[in-house]
């Protein structure tokens, strides 16, 4: 549904700014059918691919197809597939729900019957029953969020492109929210890639794209993902990381990926983690404000990609193979 072939974008230098390079050479499919998560740190180029992926930004080279039509010879044909939630609300809070979604049937020339019966089937996806006339600033946040989701449902787009839907609500209404994500990709074949900085969310889905410094990184299943990590995890929180990591490299040998005031030391070689944490508290106790050893996650993956490349490239860059893209496709 979604083939992104060598994509770059180049932001224009100005006088005092040189040119950036926000997507560099990325390649990345999401068959139909699929839910994938676009996830990266800040400043990675999600939001730049997000705006290329929706029409709104052209890319300096590169090709994307989205359900086979050229998006950028042919832009109408692919918008016409797809509904995009984007991170900032795009709904008039002073309106109702109703009022809301009769305005965006009406730009798609959609009215009377027509729009009731497509109000009707996009609204069987929230939970907005009984709501269709309160005003959508006496709604909670994840509800307004749901208004915009049946926004985007009234013209049945076969893909979803969301920002960050879920950013700034609590853990019920994130949970009702992706609910519904999942039950339109399960029940609908709905193909559905939506960026998000929170792990919990990717745990289910089919696929995770990890992108950094405008890169892909990684791309595969998050069991696939986790498998990276293959013992446990040992986390250490330092008031002073770089001293700590210098005394783990010199003294045992150890590499220490350093995240913050986070030092981790993932699958420590020729050692279970637990004799690992005993040694690490004997030997630079001063050192450590806290410790722990985890099974590894979704995040520790994400971490341990995303560090693994500033550490290995310098610059921050590094490259996702072949293999990863093509085992998530
Ligand atoms: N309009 C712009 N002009 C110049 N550079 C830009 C512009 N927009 C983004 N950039 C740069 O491009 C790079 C990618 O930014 P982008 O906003 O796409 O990343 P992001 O992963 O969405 O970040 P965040 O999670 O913080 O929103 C960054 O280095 C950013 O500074």
């Amino acid at each position: 549904m979604i083939r992104i072939e060598d994509l770059t974008h180049v932001y224009p230098g100005g006088r005092r700014q040189p040119p950036r390079t926000a997507v560099s050479d990325l390649s990345l499919h999401v068959p139909e059918g699929r839910f994938a998560i676009l996830s990266g740190p800040n400043g990675s180029g999600k939001s730049t691919l997000f705006r290329i992926l929706c029409g709104l930004a052209r890319p300096s080279r590169g090709r994307v197809l989205i359900g086979g039509r050229d998006l950028l010879a042919d832009p109408a044909a692919a918008r016409a597939l797809m509904g995009v939630v984007f991170q900032s609300p795009a709904v008039d809070k002073h309106l109702s729900v109703q009022e809301n979604l009769a305005i965006h049937a009406a730009l798609y020339g959609l009215a009377g019957a027509a729009f009731r019966d497509r109000m009707a089937e996009a609204l069987a996806w929230t939970d907005l029953e009984g709501r269709l006339g309160d005003r959508v600033d006496t709604l909670s946040g994840g509800l307004a969020r749901q208004v915009e989701l049946a926004k985007c449902l009234l013209t049945r787009p076969r893909l979803l492109l969301l920002d960050e839907p879920t950013t700034g609500l609590d853990p019920a209404s994130r949970r009702s929210f992706l609910t519904a994500l999942t039950r339109l990709r399960r029940e609908r074949g709905m193909t559905v890639l939506m960026t998000s900085h929170i792990f919990s969310e990717a745990e289910d889905v089919d696929s995770v794209a990890i992108m950094a410094n405008g890169r892909l990184l990684a791309y595969d299943t998050p069991q696939a993902l986790r498998a990276r990590l293959s013992g446990d995890v040992l986390v250490i929180d330092s008031a002073a990381p770089d001293a700590l990591a210098a005394r783990l490299r010199e003294d045992l040998g150890l590499t220490a990926l350093r995240n913050g005031d986070e030092l981790r030391v993932d699958d420590p070689p020729n050692q279970d983690a637990v004799g690992l944490l005993e040694r690490v508290l004997a030997a630079y106790r001063p050192l450590v404000r806290g410790i722990t050893v985890k099974q590894p996650a979704l995040e520790d993956v994400f971490i341990h990609v995303t560090a693994e490349a500033r550490d290995d490239a310098g610059d921050g860059r590094g490259a996702a193979t072949s293999e990863h893209q093509e085992s998530a496709a």
